[in-house]
């Protein structure tokens, strides 16, 4: 061979390797092409398939949906990379494959895919190509398919039991009462004319960086019985007013603050961690790397290159999960530790409380109530509900205990950061559109002051500010609260009827998956087995036909018919138009914790202070639809004091005020 041959044959195998895996990847599409034909849709170019409307359409990819159903009808077909999708945008049709459908899909996330699979709990943007790991049984519930997850299932269920939601009760009002002694602190401080420093304005405060952190609270000590904000988990301990930056929640506020924050080498906090895993999955993160999804062939081989040498995005993305998973490990082995032989009375003990997952959780909450301190997992968490469950199944040789029972390590951290993961930001961002709409809609928010000081305790006065802000973390005057316990928050309508207003209008969970595991029809159409339907929870909440005023903020749709105020001509017109939870045997299993969270600290928040949007703020609200909606920019608002402190003192007002709305 000359020289002049071999300058040549190196670039020309080179270019023969690169375009093989992109000729596999243009012939996969002819395929996929075929099998989906018959099913309208928007054209999908080479390779990127529709990603690029998705990415850049006015209104984001709920926007590039909703445009695409109305140009194309119900049933519609489009690609994302290498990976079709159907979308089903008719009520009955989506209400029908959630019932029917037993799995969520495997998607295929950029990052996700480039992380080598090292944290499976929720990976919602599953295996592509990489089939063999979709047998791997380490995936979360949210993920778990077949037998694996319906055992898994069995095994969660205890810790949503009705006496258990009444054990989180305490640890809910606590952190309410906590938030809500911060917040009335800004807003003394505002009206006397303090506080601001050099940061946001006095009595300003971002919305969603205090909702995170009070979900945080509450997920974090239900899953692991420790608290999540102490600065043993990397927690400021208590949230800086209005805070921006630091180690405290403001450091969640956005991607670009977690990206300076990753390159100047700065440990996250957990709250951070656990934000910065959701962004990063976002569609609007896009690592350098993303673009390897597009050639599935050439994937496996490139995702060991990207864990190598990250850019930033993917970086954060290994980081947060890092951060996540040593919190697990440490965990479980304090649990370990602690329930050694030498222990086994402690662990006796235990089993027993455990046996019904009720008395436990109460334990738990009440050792979080009052602030235990516990190195390890307490008993009655819902890691100690799992891992109490599996050494007594093992102990006794199986049995009553049975999917729990041969649960590895592993798969339980799965489990425990699932129950984390899904049960943080999505509460918080509930929580945080239902502050938007109420800070806009002066009128709802008095009818639902009239409620709250209607039928909750009074909070306690405030304690003047103890050093090291230990005021706001331990109590913010709620040490001496009455609890606000579950009959009375049954009786909060309003509260809940704004809550679903909140999330019929900005869903957190916008979207939701199922896969076909044979042939189908949908609305006439053939769908092959193995297609990934999507199905938008955001569009049917704002369907036109479905629900009279869709774009309205009117909470009283949701009121009895029986409540005076209530508006049952608002309310919607199909049985299946609200599922902000999902629907069928993959119905949210958190849905009811997730409720209770939310009355407990909206209705807290709302006997505490007065908001209304801060100027600036923009309206209406800039959103962004990743794995889960959220506001773009956070929320902002300025506090005032209430008249009084809220509550049964200015209950026959409120009452009548209340009846007259
Ligand atoms: C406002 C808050 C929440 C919303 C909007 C929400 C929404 C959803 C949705 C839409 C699904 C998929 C349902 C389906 O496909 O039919 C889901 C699943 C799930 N959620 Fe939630 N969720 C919330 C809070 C929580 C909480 C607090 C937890 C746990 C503590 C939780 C744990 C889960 C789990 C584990 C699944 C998967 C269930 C399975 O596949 O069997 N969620 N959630």
């Amino acid at each position: 061979m000359t020289l002049l041959q071999l300058l040549l044959g190196v670039p020309l195998a080179l270019l023969g390797v690169l375009a093989l895996p992109v000729v596999i990847t243009l012939v996969q599409e002819i395929i996929t092409k075929r099998k989906y034909r018959h099913i309208p849709g928007p054209k999908p170019s080479p390779i990127s398939g529709n990603l690029r409307e998705f990415l850049t359409a006015p209104g984001g990819l709920l926007g590039c949906l909703e445009g695409w159903v109305k140009r194309y009808g119900d049933l519609i077909t489009f690609r994302l990379g290498s990976r079709q999708f159907v979308l089903v945008a008719d009520p009955d049709a989506a209400r029908n494959v959630m019932v029917r459908l037993p799995n969520h899909a495997a998607m295929s996330n950029p990052n996700m895919h480039l992380t080598k699979w090292d944290l499976r709990s929720m990976d919602v943007w599953g295996l592509l190509m990489a089939r063999d790991l979709r047998s791997m049984d380490v995936w979360g519930l949210l993920m778990a398919r077949d037998d694996y997850w319906r055992g898994l299932r069995a095994a969660w269920q205890p810790a949503f039991s009705p006496a258990s939601l009444r054990g989180y009760q305490a640890l809910m009002d606590r952190e309410a009462l906590a938030l809500a002694g911060r917040l009335r602190r800004q807003a003394a401080a505002a009206a006397a004319g303090g506080g601001g420093g050099g940061g946001p304005k006095a009595g300003e405060v971002e919305v969603m960086s205090e909702m995170s952190r009070v979900t945080l609270a509450v997920v974090g000590t239900a899953a692991y019985g420790v608290d999540f904000n102490a600065p043993e988990y990397g927690g400021s301990g208590a949230a800086a007013p209005g805070s921006g930056s630091g180690s405290g929640p403001g450091a969640t506020l956005s991607l670009a603050a977690s990206l300076e924050a990753f390159r100047s080498g700065r440990q996250p906090s957990l709250v951070s961690a656990c934000n910065d895993f959701f962004r990063t999955m976002s569609p609007s993160a896009r690592s350098t790397w993303s673009w390897a999804v597009a050639l599935p062939c050439l994937l496996p081989a490139i995702r060991h290159v990207a864990a190598v040498a990250p850019d930033p995005v993917l970086g954060l993305h290994i980081q947060s999960r890092r951060v996540l998973r040593q919190v697990s490990t440490k965990l479980i082995t304090a649990w370990r530790d602690s329930h050694t032989p030498a222990s086994t009375s402690s662990t006796t003990s235990e089993g027993a409380a455990t046996a019904n997952g009720v008395a436990a959780t109460a334990d738990a909450a009440a050792a979080a109530a009052a602030g235990s301190s516990s190195p390890g997992v307490a008993p009655g968490s819902f890691l100690g509900l799992m891992l109490a469950a599996r050494d007594r199944s093992r102990r006794e040789g199986g049995g009553k205990d049975g999917a729990a029972a041969s649960l590895t390590d592993a798969q339980i951290e799965a489990q425990v950061q699932t129950f984390l993961l899904a049960g943080f930001e999505t509460t918080a961002n509930a929580l945080t559109f239902a502050v938007y709409l109420l800070a806009s809609h002066p009128e709802a928010a008095a009818r639902l002051r009239a409620e709250v000081d209607a039928h909750l305790p009074p909070l306690a006065p405030l304690e003047p500010e103890q050093e090291g802000g230990q005021a706001e973390q331990g109590s913010g005057g709620a040490a001496a609260s009455q609890p606000l316990s579950l009959e009375t928050l049954d009786k909060l309508l309003y509260t809940e009827a704004v809550l679903n207003e909140a999330l019929r209008l900005f869903p957190p969970a916008h979207a939701t998956t199922r896969e076909t595991d044979k042939d189908m029809t949908i609305q006439g159409a053939h769908i092959p087995a193995g297609t990934t339907l999507w199905l938008s929870i955001a569009h049917l909440h704002t369907r036109d036909g479905v629900w009279p005023e869709p774009q309205a903020f009117r909470p009283e749709r949701f009121l009895p018919p029986d409540v005076p105020g209530s508006a049952p001509e608002l309310a919607p017109r199909h049985p299946h138009a609200h599922l902000p939870f999902g629907s069928g045997p993959r119905m949210c299993i958190g849905w009811r914790f997730a409720m209770q969270e939310a009355k407990t600290v909206l209705s807290r928040l709302v006997q505490a202070v007065e908001f209304s949007l801060a100027p600036g703020q923009a309206m209406p609200l800039d959103t962004v639809a990743g794995l889960t909606l959220a506001p773009r920019h956070g929320v902002w608002v300025r506090l005032s004091p209430r008249g009084a402190a809220g509550g049964r003192g200015q209950a026959a007002a409120a009452a009548a005020a209340a009846g007259k709305a």
